[in-house]
């Protein structure tokens, strides 16, 4: 199929041909739903952004520079934005890197961050919307895929489904996926692995459509999408976009802030935005963009993407001052025209119009039947659960990182002796002290390695109102406690009986208990900081230091607890290794009885002849400390469990997008 465009080229009219699929999209304005979720006479809706404008407060310079950066200046990054578009529009949001157009997407979606001052109002269907009423109204696709990789496509939207929906029953929550992978295309990769960075799955552009269609599984009638064609080839990136001008068609709003698109594109979108400096330079239809800028002496040359040359035309260009005078002023000029223009004046009048309307119908809500707390936990671990369990390296080293620690130990080690002269005590003070202060890395290294990548499903997904970010940490370490577990025991299974400690298989359970105890704490504090600190890797010198930390102060090693100063020896309560340490000591040590060979005859050679005297010179009283210190060692756990719970609250306050 074709068409023509007309554009104005020095006064004579040049016919453009544009051939493209997206002609389909036009021309089909009577196919059916394939869904049957939407009803298009009822579904109508209009949104309308009125006056919204966005200002941060920046400092001067960078901290290494004093005196500017004690001066903070206001940066306005959005600038009385203006615009109103209706049900079955695509709309465009053009314009230069750092124009604004991801930040007015946030402002709509009532996603901006508390960092800085907005102002204006966002309108559905005439009634003023509330910023707490925006993450049950629209749907929001960041430029980023976040997915589990080692899910099939219908797992992945199963999962999101039932996080949405439960109250459907699993058919009609089947039905739904299968409604939505068919509107989207992707029937034929339904069973297919997402894939990753070190294995293949489906196709970028395949991806972008999952992340949509996990939207579309609330029947949003205004969905947003932040630069839905980045890093996908020219021709994907045209399929998306006619995708989107397809969902629009079916009653809904669809916003797109794009980059360079085709100009094949052109007849696609219903409405174009231009941005620039924060300000909306022009926004209107197609047609109305042509004739807008050829009014003004802009006339797009033959043969070039009408798109590119409107964007360069009313970017500002910073390269040198003169260009960024007459740039920016040229910008402002095209604004103000706009601004003057009838295209602006009927778009205000729309918008007023619809905010005049007497018979307005309701904001249209998402779908939301939500599920309650334990059945979202529920939800969430399964997905994690089937996640991992699906990563054969993941699961393998999971369980085996301890013990391939555990074999260098006992390799070191070889076998334990009881000869006082030969190492008995060091060597199991030196057993007990790797194992304690070994085992929270692995567990730190695991979550570091893990949890970013859940952690960005769950700042995305608790913004689309499936569940609360803290839920998804809950869920992790619910999934991560067998593996801890088993990992440990496996472990201390090795070490024990390799090396020869205390023979006694009640004391080995309680040696495994003990150890289980700092691993697990390991990958908690871990996931307590990732909470609040974004980057993985100061998380990890954290943790690691935190440890360290821990062990000199708590396990009474490096310095007996009584020679400390007062300040350490408080300090050392609020250690895990102090209870742990004193709990291994007296279970390796108590009642074992050493030999002595004592071929130096040096004077007190042979003074420690139990394990008894061990426990009482460096842990006096441990022995009827021992419950009391299990009960403290564990805990840590919940303490820490509740901790992370209120890290991520607060990482709901932190996370600006
Ligand atoms: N909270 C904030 N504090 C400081 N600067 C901000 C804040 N939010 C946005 N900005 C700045 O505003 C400008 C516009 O950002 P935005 O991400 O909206 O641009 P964009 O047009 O989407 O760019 P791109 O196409 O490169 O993604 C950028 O210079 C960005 O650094």
């Amino acid at each position: 199929m074709s068409s023509s465009y007309s554009f104005q080229r020095n006064g004579r009219e040049k016919k453009v041909q544009f051939q493209e699929s997206f002609e389909a999209v036009s021309d089909k304005t009577n196919v059916k739903d394939s869904t049957g979720f939407l009803d298009r006479s009822q579904n109508s809706c209009s949104l309308g952004v009125s006056n919204v404008s966005y200002t941060v407060s920046e400092r001067v310079g960078p901290w290494w520079d004093l005196p500017s950066y004690r001066k903070k200046w206001t940066r306005q990054i959005l600038n009385d934005v203006s615009f109103h578009v209706e049900s079955g529009q695509l709309m465009g949001i053009l314009g230069n890197s750092g124009s604004g157009k991801t930040t007015l997407l946030d402002a709509i979606a009532g996603r901006i961050g508390n960092t800085g001052s907005l102002q204006g109002d966002v309108f559905i269907n005439g009634r003023k919307l509330k910023t707490e009423q925006s993450q049950d109204c629209f749907s929001y696709v960041l430029q980023s895929d976040n997915l589990l990789s080692y899910l099939t496509v219908e797992e992945t939207l199963m999962f999101t489904a039932q996080l949405a929906l439960k109250r459907h029953s699993t058919e009609a929550i089947r039905k739904k996926v299968s409604a939505v992978m068919a509107e989207l295309s992707l029937g034929h990769v339904a069973h297919c692995v997402i894939g990753g960075r070190i294995f293949p799955g489906i196709s970028g552009g395949e991806r972008r459509r999952v992340s949509i269609a996990g939207q579309l599984l609330q029947d949003p009638k205004v969905i947003l999408l932040d630069e839905p064609t980045t890093g996908l080839d020219s021709m994907t990136a045209n399929q998306i976009v006619v995708l989107l001008a397809e969902l629009a068609r079916r009653g809904r709003i669809v916003i797109v802030t794009i980059h360079q698109p085709r100009s094949e594109l052109f007849r696609v979108f219903s409405r174009i935005a231009i941005m620039s400096l924060g300000e909306l330079v022009f926004c209107g239809e197609p047609g109305q963009m042509v004739d807008f800028f050829s009014g003004l002496g802009y006339e797009c040359p033959e043969y070039c993407n009408p798109f590119d040359i409107y964007v360069d035309l009313t970017s500002v260009d910073t390269r040198c001052s003169e260009r960024e005078a007459a740039t920016s002023s040229r910008m402002h000029e095209i604004t103000s025209a706009y601004q003057s223009s009838e295209i602006y004046q009927s778009m205000l009048g729309k918008t007023q119009q619809a905010c005049q309307r007497q018979d307005k119908p309701s904001i249209p809500f998402k779908s939301k039947e939500s599920p309650n707390g334990m059945s979202k936990l529920g939800v969430l671990f399964r997905r994690t659960m089937r996640n991992l369990s699906r990563d054969r390296m993941g699961v393998l080293m999971r369980l085996s990182q301890n013990l391939i620690y555990g074999f260098f130990v006992a390799f070191f080690v070889m076998r334990l002796d009881d000869d006082i002269n030969k190492g008995a005590v060091q060597d199991r003070i030196g057993i007990i002290y790797q194992a304690m202060g070994a085992s929270p890395y692995t567990g730190m290294l695991n979550a570091v390695a893990l949890f970013p990548a859940l952690r960005a499903i769950s700042d995305q997904e608790s913004k689309d109102g499936l569940y609360q970010k803290w839920q998804m940490f809950l869920a992790y370490i619910f999934h991560i406690l067998p593996f801890s577990i088993i990992s440990v025991f496996i472990f201390t299974s090795f070490l024990y009986w390799t090396v020869g400690m205390n023979p006694d298989p009640n004391r080995f359970l309680c040696f495994s208990a003990v150890i289980t105890v700092p691993h697990i704490i390991g990958e908690l504090l871990t996931l307590v900081l990732l909470g609040v600190v974004q980057d993985p890797n100061m998380v990890n010198s954290g943790v690691a230091l935190l440890n360290i930390a821990g062990i000199l102060v708590g396990s009474g090693f490096l310095r007996s607890t009584e020679q400390m100063p007062v300040v350490f020896q408080w300090l050392s309560y609020l250690t895990f290794q102090k209870y742990g340490c004193e709990l291994l000591i007296v279970t390796e040590f108590h009642n074992l009885n050493f030999t002595c060979t004592d071929t130096s005859m040096l004077p007190g050679a042979c003074v420690i002849k139990e394990g008894n005297q061990v426990i009482d010179q460096g842990y006096p009283d441990a022995l009827s400390r021992y419950t009391q210190d299990f009960l403290l060692l564990y805990a840590f756990l919940p303490a820490l469990v509740l901790l992370g719970v209120i890290t991520f609250k607060i990482r709901d306050r932190i996370i600006r997008r």
